[in-house]
């Protein structure tokens, strides 16, 4: 039987790094988790055992700490650019880098002194390739927020296995999950993260819901109006469901005041939203 080699990528995943900018006496923090897959002329070491092209993702992995201490980390997509741009220039095998990293907010506290802010993780995806193609996809994932009202269900298709009561009144809330490519130059990753995070709050805040579909396409679409440099937005967003409770055993009313937080069946949402002329993602999801 004839077989081959089909797709294939090697990388070191998740090297944890965190970068201590010493400033005098006020010191800056970037805590960064990066995960990185090299591509190219790999054929012979799956097929023969010959390693001669493979770049050992414990150098991958060393790159990561050593580009911090020479050209800082700054923004995350430009971090991972020239990290992916520099494999890609330095190793003739590797023809396509794709470099993945999260980053882990920290207020400042202090001089020297910091808090973990929040559990919402900001995120970038970048694909470089030997022809001098680079994608940037920016995100965030982990971004909670709660409507305490001002979102609706009903209407919707009835089967005999039906039971959902409709409603005009109820909890909404989710954990967001947010992608956006970018198309051209953005002058400033960070503040295009702002800008497109606020997007997101705004239109979740200020969109009187009828479903949480509806409400992603609001903040895909505000995203897309609003903020500059990007062509698609890619959202997921979980419907953490709040039930309220019955409280009629206990002769209490409940006016959607009590509500049980259930963690798990949740419904997921996910979509993308587009501008209508934007160009081919190419490898850019990937
Ligand atoms: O906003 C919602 N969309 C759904 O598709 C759905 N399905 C469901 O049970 N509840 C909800 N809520």
């Amino acid at each position: 039987m004839a077989v081959k080699l089909g797709a294939n990528r090697y990388g070191k995943a998740e090297t944890r790094l965190v970068h201590v900018v010493r400033d005098g006496p006020v010191h800056h923090l970037k805590d960064v988790n990066v995960s990185m897959s090299l591509s190219g002329d790999m054929e012979a070491v799956h097929l023969t055992g010959d390693n001669a092209a493979v770049l050992p993702t414990d150098t991958q992995k060393n790159t990561v700490y050593a580009f911090a201490r020479k050209h800082g980390v700054g923004q995350i997509e430009a971090f991972a650019q020239r990290l992916a741009r520099h494999f890609v220039a330095s190793q003739p095998a590797v023809r396509h880098a794709r470099v993945e990293i999260e980053e882990y907010a920290w207020r400042r506290q202090g001089p020297h002194s910091f808090v973990r802010d929040g559990t919402e993780v900001r995120t970038c995806l970048v694909h470089h390739d030997e022809d001098g193609r680079t994608t940037v996809v920016s995100g965030l994932k982990d971004l909670v927020v709660l409507n305490t009202t001002g979102s609706e269900f009903h209407g919707y298709a009835v089967d005999e296995y039906t039971t959902l009561p409709p409603t005009t009144d109820r909890v909404l809330a989710t954990a967001v999950t947010a992608r956006w490519r970018h198309d051209g130059d953005t002058p400033s990753y960070a503040t295009s993260y702002g800008q497109v995070r606020q997007a997101l709050l705004d239109a979740f805040a200020h969109t009187h819901s009828r479903s949480l579909q509806q409400t992603l396409y609001a903040m895909g679409e505000r995203a897309i109006t609003t903020c500059e440099g990007i062509c698609e937005v890619r959202l997921a967003l979980p419907n953490k469901h709040h039930f309220a409770v019955d409280l009629s055993p206990f002769g209490l009313d409940n006016d959607n005041e009590v509500f049980h937080a259930a963690d798990r069946p949740y419904g997921l949402i996910e979509g993308s939203v587009l501008r209508a002329d934007a160009p081919d993602a190419g490898f850019a999801w990937e």
